[in-house]
């Protein structure tokens, strides 16, 4: 089972430059600052949604029985068609009713984001970052040692863990845009 160990900002900030550590643990939107960044040439394409046993990591992380399967949304996040962000967000709803689940479980294309920091709605606990292995990634965007953050969001009514793993083709593009 791989065991991945995450790490916060004041353990980590020193292995990053300053434009790393901006995007790497800003708090805000990251679909919001993709939008920016790619001049509204966004887009989003979903990798897989299904109900499925997590790591062992993510059950820790989420404090939860690592006996219960969970809703996983798996996307990549792209600027101008280019693959930037793959994000793999776990879906908990503590009330037992489909609606609840359905609203953010059923969103397609929309930006799970979109919903997160609409009105206020959620907390958000500190980011932290690890080195992704490679063998969790989509097979097509297979590289290694690739930053990734996670944070959970988080109200009375949802948990959602959010985790982004930032790939080469983002890096390349924010060192161009210098
Ligand atoms: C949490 C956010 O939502 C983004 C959108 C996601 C989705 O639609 O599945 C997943 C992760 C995020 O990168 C955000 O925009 O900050």
């Amino acid at each position: 089972m791989t065991q991945l160990t995450w790490h916060t900002y004041s353990q980590s900030s020193n292995r990053f430059s300053d434009i790393e550590l901006d995007w790497l643990f800003n708090q805000g939107s990251l679909t919001e600052r993709l939008i920016q960044l790619s001049q509204n040439a966004f887009s989003l394409e979903i990798v897989s949604e299904t109900l499925q046993m997590l790591r062992q990591d993510e059950y820790n992380y989420l404090n939860i029985s690592s006996l219960q399967k969970q809703w996983v949304r798996e996307v990549i996040l792209k600027g101008n068609d280019i693959p930037w962000v793959y994000a793999r967000s776990i879906i908990l709803c503590n009330k037992n009713n489909q609606s609840n689940m359905n609203a953010l479980t059923n969103i397609g294309t929309k930006s799970l984001g979109s919903i997160l920091f609409e009105q206020d709605c959620f907390n958000r606990s500190e980011i932290e970052v690890t080195q992704y292995p490679i063998k969790l990634l989509p097979f097509q965007q297979f590289c290694d040692n690739l930053w990734a953050r996670r944070s959970r969001f988080y109200n009375d009514t949802y948990m959602v863990v959010v985790q982004e793993i930032f790939l080469p083709h983002f890096w390349q593009t924010i060192q161009s845009t210098k």
